[in-house]
């Protein structure tokens, strides 16, 4: 169903008029998205870049990062540019606001040319209908789509830039993605529109090279708390917390971490659990002692080949095995390659 569009904000600057601001802005929340209150720095982040000020914000996963630039696509008149680096986060995004009757669209090499031709048409419009556009960063590196945002922007119609996973431009980060780099050309070719740069990633290095490379100007930098009330940490060794999700243990003060973790997992039930470690070798030794110990698992690293990698995958997925014993590369491989591409 489509909603009636709610008022737009007006750019105002007196006391009255801001609270009026954030009255709209939360009535916005309300009605397209059910949310109560705004959470976090959502709405510092919201008034800046409306306000026309480059922004970096720093929020933990599942933080509402999205909402920063949804909701002034909302606010403000003309399409908000949201640069993300994955396909299937867009359609996910684009699927979901276009449930909620918000006029989304993304664009890639997996639509037909129909499909396509039809976004192009609207952009080229003077009036589109679309409020957000969701890009990769390898479509920004084109001329062409650059001197196409270059013609929106000219009749007024673009009002943000919104980099999403804007780690992505650091090699310093953990998921380097070098066209994220080009992404400067957005700042020389739209010098006057706000840039909002959002990361889960806290690394003050990344940080750093994220707002230079970006080439933002006088950012608001906002930083969410990753502090999470249901992680519980321990001062020594001791059971799960009851009502307690997850519990911190430090491993040097435990007498044998194969068996706590082994135990741990057993109080669990019949649950599905990934275990991290640092390294391939504690992943192959730790499957192996819980397989020993009744607990159905595999390890999981860049060392297998990618048959028996997918294969790991599938029987974890399938619950074939409860258990995987990973590296990094199995969050990443799930991410990137396998399931959700
Ligand atoms: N103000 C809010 N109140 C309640 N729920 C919210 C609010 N803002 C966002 N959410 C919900 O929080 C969840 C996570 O939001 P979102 O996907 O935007 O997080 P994210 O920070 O982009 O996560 P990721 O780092 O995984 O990309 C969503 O279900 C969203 O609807």
């Amino acid at each position: 169903m489509k909603k009636s569009p709610l008022p737009m904000v007006q750019n105002t600057s007196s006391k009255d008029e801001k609270r009026t601001k954030k009255e709209t802005l939360v009535k916005l929340l309300r009605w397209h998205f059910g949310h109560q209150e705004f959470r976090g720095k959502q709405l510092e982040a919201i008034e800046a870049v409306l306000s026309g000020r480059d922004c970096f914000c720093l929020m933990p996963t599942g933080g509402g990062k999205s909402m920063c630039y949804q909701i002034p696509a909302l606010a403000k008149h003309g399409i908000v540019l949201v640069v993300s680096p994955l396909i299937a986060l867009m359609e996910n995004q684009v699927m979901a606001l276009k449930e909620k009757g918000i006029a989304a669209e993304f664009l890639s090499s997996t639509q037909t040319s129909n499909v396509r031709n039809k976004i192009h048409e609207d952009l080229d419009s003077g009036k589109p209908s679309a409020r957000l556009l969701y890009v990769t960063p390898e479509l920004i590196a084109t001329p062409g789509f650059l001197s196409k945002l270059t013609k929106i922007h000219n009749r007024g119609l673009l009002s943000l830039v919104a980099i999403d996973e804007a780690h992505c431009i650091s090699s310093w980060g953990h998921d380097f993605r070098p066209s994220y780099r080009k992404l400067s050309s957005l700042r020389n070719s739209l010098p006057d529109v706000p840039v909002l740069a959002l990361t889960a990633t806290a690394a003050p290095k990344v940080q750093k090279d994220v707002i230079e490379s970006l080439c933002l100007q006088d950012p608001l930098v906002l930083k969410s708390s990753f502090n999470r009330q249901n992680i519980y940490y321990e001062g020594g060794f001791c059971e799960l917390v009851p009502g307690m999700e997850i519990a911190v243990r430090y491993k040097d003060l435990l007498h044998d971490f194969y068996t706590d973790v082994s135990s741990v997992l057993k109080s669990c039930g019949d649950v599905c659990a990934i275990v991290y470690c640092l390294e391939r070798t504690t992943c192959d030794g730790l499957s192996a002692h819980l397989s020993k110990n009744g607990i159905s698992s595999a390890a999981y690293h860049a060392g297998l080949n990618n048959k028996l990698r997918s294969s790991v995958l599938d029987d974890w997925i399938s619950s074939k095995i409860q258990v995987v014993v990973a590296t990094v590369a199995f969050g990443y491989d799930l991410l990137y390659n396998f399931k959700l591409s």
